[in-house]
C-alpha cells in the first residue's frame, strides 16, 4: 500500500481493523530513540515485510521490519496505554484510527506526532482505548575508551590521586630499580673487558663492593615501593567498598538488577579490581616502559645490536594485542556464567528446604554442572591463548638473545665491541622482553578487571534514593496526611502499570483495610506510600510535602512500613526487634510484652539472646512475623503501613495483635493494613478495595460491603441472563 509516496506496511487493530503503519512514522520514532537508519533502507524493509503477508501482529511486523532495515537487539512490545509505563516514551500509538509517535509535552500532555508531521496535543485521559507500541533497545556494550570515563574508574582514579606523594616515591624507587639494573650489565661489562683478561683482582674486589652496595640498595628500595603500594591499595580498597555498599544501601529499589546473584557479583567485582592493583604485576607494568631506557643503553654500549631488541618489541607488543582481543570475549563469557552461578548458588542456599522437599536436587545438579562446564571451557581457552602467547614471546626472547650474539660477534670482529659489551647488551635486552612476556599475564588480569570494572560502572549507575547534592527537606512538623496524586508505576523492566491511582487521601485518624485479590497491587501500593518505590508519574505525599523530597531521616521517622516478607538479620532477638538501635529497655520490655515475644523468648535458653542466623533462621514464621511487627510498635510512626500483618500469626497472636494496634496507636495515626484476613476489619474505619492496580471502591467497611455485594449479585444475575 502506497500513500503519498511512502511505503506503508498494514497492521491489524485490535478490532480487527488493518490499521497502516507509515515507514515514516517509524522513521521518526527510530530518530527519537537515537536509532539510524540509512535512507530508503526503513521503506525497502517495510514493502518487503508487506509482502509476506499481514496476518502478524503490529509487534511482530513492526520487529520483522527492524530486522530487515538491520536493526538488531530490539525488543518490540505492544501495550494498552492505561498499563503502559510513561517513562518509555516516546512510543508508537494507535489514536484516532493511526499510529502515530507519542512523546511526552508539558503538563502532562502528550504530543502526538502523525505521519504527514500534524502535531496533535492529547490529554492522557482521551487516551484509554489506545494501543502502544514500544521500542526496548537492548543495552549496547561499552566501548573500550568509555571505560576510563566511566564512574568506577573515576572512582578508583580519584581515589589513587587523593594524595599523590606515593607516585612520585613510587616513582623514583622504580627509576632508581631499573638504573640499578643498567649497573649489574656494566658490572658484567668491566669483569669481562677488565678484570677476566688481566685478572686484576683489586679492580674486581673495589667492583663486587659497590655490587653489594647496589644489591642492597636496590632491595631496600623494593621493598619500600611494595610498602607503598600495599598502602595505596589498602587505602584505595576501603574507601572505595565503603562509597560502594553505601551506594548499594541506597540503591533505589526500583532499580535494583533483579537477579541477586548479579547484583552481589557486581559488589564482587570490586574484588577482582582490589586484587589487581595490589598484587605484584602492578610492579611489571610500572618496568614496562623502561624496555625502552634499555635500548637506549644498548644502543650507546652495542650500537647496532638495539635494532634486534627495536623489531623484537613491537612484535610482542602485536602479540600481546591480538591474545588480549580474544582473552576480553572469553573473560567476559566466563564472568557472565559466573554470575548465573552465583545466582543459582544464592538461590539453592535460600530454597534449600524447597529443593530437598520437592527432589529436584539432580535438575540443580544439572544445572551447576553445566554452567562449570562452560565456565571451565572459557577459561580452558584463554588458558590455552595465554600460554601460547607467553611461550611464543619467549621463544622470541631466545631468537632476540641468538640474534644479538650474533649481531655482536660480527661487531667484535669490526672493533666495534668488546666482549664484555656484548654481554652487557644480552644482559639488557633480556630486561626488555623480560617484562614484555610478563605482560602477557597481565593481560589475562587485566581483562578480568576490565569486565570487574564495567560490573561496578553498572551498580554505580543504578540510581539512589536521593540524588547527591539535592537540598532535602526536613520540615518541622508534618501534618498527618498522607496522599498519592495522580500515581503510575512499574516495576524495573516491565512496561505494565502496576498501580495507576489518580487521588487517594488519608487523614488523621484512618485505620485503614486495603483489600483485593492476589497481585492486585496491594504491596505494591504500601510500598509506594512507604517511599520505598518511586513512581514512574505523581507524587505520593506526606504533610502536603512530596515524600520523594524529604530528608530520609523525616520519613522513617513519620512512617511505619511492615513488609509482606519479613527479613530478619543475624543477631540476636533483640537486635533484631531494636533494629536501628535508640530505645530504652522498659520501652523494649513493653512492646516485648505487649505482643508476646516475652513468651517466645521465654521459651529459649538464651531469652533474648537467643541467636538468629542470617535470614531470620531460628524463629517460626509467625515468630518472625511477632519480631517484624514489634519493630514498627517501638518505632511508633504517625503512619502504618502493615502488609499482611498477621498472615502467619494464630488467632491469639492475631488478637494481640489487634488489641495493640488498638490501643497503641494515637487518634491521629493513620493506619493501612493490606490483607486477606476479614478480621482485621474489626479495626477498619475505611475499607478500600483494589483490582488491577486501581482502588475500586472506597468509604466506611459496611458501605463498600454491601456495595461489593450488591456489584456481585448484578454480576452473577447478568451472567446467568441467557
Ligand atoms: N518486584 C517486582 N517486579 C515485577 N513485578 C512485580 C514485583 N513485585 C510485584 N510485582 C507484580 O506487581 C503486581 C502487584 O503485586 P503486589 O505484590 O502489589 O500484589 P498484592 O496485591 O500485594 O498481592 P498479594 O495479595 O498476593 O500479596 C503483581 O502482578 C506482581 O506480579
Amino acid at each position: 500500500m502506497k500513500t503519498d509516496g511512502q511505503e506503508e506496511t498494514v497492521i491489524f487493530g485490535e478490532s480487527g481493523m488493518a490499521t497502516p503503519i507509515t515507514a515514516a512514522v517509524l522513521g521518526r520514532l527510530l530518530l527519537k530513540r537515537g536509532l539510524a537508519v540509512p535512507p530508503g533502507e526503513l521503506e525497502q524493509a517495510c514493502a518487503a515485510t508487506q509482502q509476506e503477508g499481514v496476518e502478524q501482529k503490529p509487534a511482530e511486523r513492526v520487529s520483522r521490519i527492524l530486522l530487515a532495515a538491520g536493526l538488531k537487539n530490539i525488543k518490540v512490545a505492544q501495550l494498552r496505554w492505561e498499563r503502559f509505563d510513561h517513562r518509555h516514551l516516546p512510543a508508537l500509538l494507535l489514536h484516532n484510527g493511526c499510529w502515530q509517535l507519542a512523546e511526552h509535552g508539558d503538563a502532562g500532555v502528550l504530543l502526538l506526532t502523525a505521519a504527514d508531521g500534524t502535531v496533535s496535543r492529547v490529554a492522557n485521559g482521551e487516551l484509554v482505548d489506545a494501543v502502544v507500541l514500544w521500542l526496548r533497545v537492548e543495552r549496547p556494550e561499552t566501548p573500550a575508551g568509555e571505560l576510563l570515563k566511566s564512574s568506577a574508574s573515576q572512582m578508583l582514579l580519584r581515589e589513587l590521586l587523593r594524595d599523590k606523594r606515593w607516585l612520585l616515591e613510587v616513582g623514583v624507587a622504580t627509576v632508581v630499580v631499573n638504573l640499578l639494573a643498567v649497573a649489574t650489565s656494566l658490572f658484567s661489562m668491566q669483569v669481562y673487558d677488565r678484570v677476566v683478561p688481566t685478572f686484576a683482582y683489586a679492580t674486581l674486589w673495589a667492583m663486587v663492593a659497590g655490587m653489594v652496595i647496589m644489591v642492597l640498595l636496590d632491595w631496600v628500595l623494593k621493598f619500600i615501593r611494595s610498602r607503598i603500594l600495599d598502602e595505596v591499595a589498602k587505602r584505595v580498597d576501603i574507601a572505595l567498598s565503603q562509597q560502594l555498599y553505601e551506594h548499594l544501601l541506597d540503591l533505589r529499589l526500583d532499580k535494583r538488577p533483579r537477579s541477586l546473584g548479579s547484583l552481589a557479583a557486581q559488589m564482587n567485582g570490586l574484588e577482582t579490581v582490589r586484587t589487581f592493583f595490589s598484587s605484584t604485576i602492578v610492579f611489571a607494568m610500572t618496568d614496562l616502559p623502561f624496555g625502552l631506557m634499555f635500548i637506549v643503553f644498548i644502543a650507546a654500549i652495542g650500537g647496532m645490536i638495539s635494532t634486534v631488541y627495536l623489531a623484537l618489541l613491537p612484535v610482542s607488543l602485536l602479540l600481546g594485542w591480538l591474545a588480549q582481543r580474544q582473552l576480553r570475549t572469553l573473560a567476559r563469557l566466563e564472568i557472565q556464567r559466573g554470575h548465573e552461578r552465583h545466582g543459582l548458588l544464592v538461590d539453592t542456599i535460600q530454597g534449600a528446604e524447597t529443593i530437598q522437599s520437592s527432589g529436584s536436587g539432580w535438575f540443580f545438579a544439572d544445572l551447576w554442572r553445566s554452567i562449570t562446564a562452560s565456565m571451565a571451557a572459557y577459561s580452558l581457552k584463554s588458558k590455552l591463548i595465554s600460554s601460547l602467547t607467553t611461550t611464543t614471546t619467549a621463544t622470541l626472547s631466545t631468537v632476540g638473545y641468538v640474534a644479538a650474539v650474533v649481531v655482536g660477534v660480527l661487531l667484535i670482529e669490526a672493533g666495534q665491541l668488546t666482549t664484555g659489551g656484548l654481554i652487557a647488551c644480552t644482559i639488557l635486552g633480556g630486561k626488555v622482553i623480560g617484562p614484555i612476556a610478563q605482560s602477557v599475564g597481565i593481560l589475562v588480569q587485566w581483562q578480568h578487571v576490565r569486565e570487574a570494572l564495567e560490573m561496578v560502572n553498572r551498580l554505580l549507575a543504578l540510581e539512589g534514593n536521593r540524588p547527591e547534592g539535592k537540598v532535602l527537606l526536613v520540615p518541622e512538623t508534618l501534618p498527618d496526611r498522607l496522599e498519592l496524586e495522580g500515581v503510575r508505576f512499574a516495576y524495573p523492566g516491565t512496561p505494565v502499570i502496576r498501580l495507576q491511582v489518580e487521588t487517594l487521601a488519608f487523614g488523621p485518624g484512618d485505620r485503614v483495610v486495603v483489600m483485593g485479590p492476589n497481585g492486585c497491587g496491594k504491596s505494591t501500593l504500601l510500598k509506594l506510600a512507604a517511599g520505598l518505590y518511586k513512581p514512574a508519574e505523581g507524587q505520593v505525599k506526606l504533610g502536603g510535602a512530596d515524600i520523594w523530597e524529604l530528608d530520609p531521616q523525616v520519613l522513617g521517622e513519620r512512617i511505619g512500613y511492615l513488609p509482606q516478607d519479613v527479613h530478619l538479620f543475624k543477631g540476636t532477638l533483640k537486635n533484631n526487634i531494636m533494629l536501628a538501635g535508640g530505645i530504652n529497655d522498659a520501652r523494649f520490655l513493653e512492646v516485648a510484652e505487649l505482643l508476646g515475644l516475652d513468651r517466645v523468648a521465654a521459651d529459649s535458653p538464651r531469652s533474648m539472646d537467643t541467636e538468629i542466623s542470617e535470614g531470620g533462621q531460628g524463629l517460626s514464621g509467625g515468630q518472625r512475623q511477632l519480631t517484624a511487627i514489634s519493630r514498627i510498635f517501638l518505632a511508633r510512626p504517625r503512619v502504618w503501613l502493615l502488609d499482611e500483618p498477621s498472615a502467619s500469626l494464630d488467632t491469639e497472636s492475631e488478637e494481640r495483635v489487634l488489641k495493640a494496634l488498638q490501643s497503641h496507636t494515637r487518634p491521629t495515626d493513620i493506619v493501612l493494613i493490606a490483607t486477606h484476613r476479614p478480621r482485621l476489619l474489626s479495626l477498619a474505619n475505611r475499607l478500600l478495595i483494589m483490582r488491577r492496580g486501581q482502588v475500586i471502591a472506597d468509604g466506611p467497611p459496611a458501605e463498600v460491603i454491601q456495595a461489593m455485594q450488591a456489584a456481585q449479585a448484578a454480576q452473577n444475575a447478568s451472567g446467568s441472563t441467557p
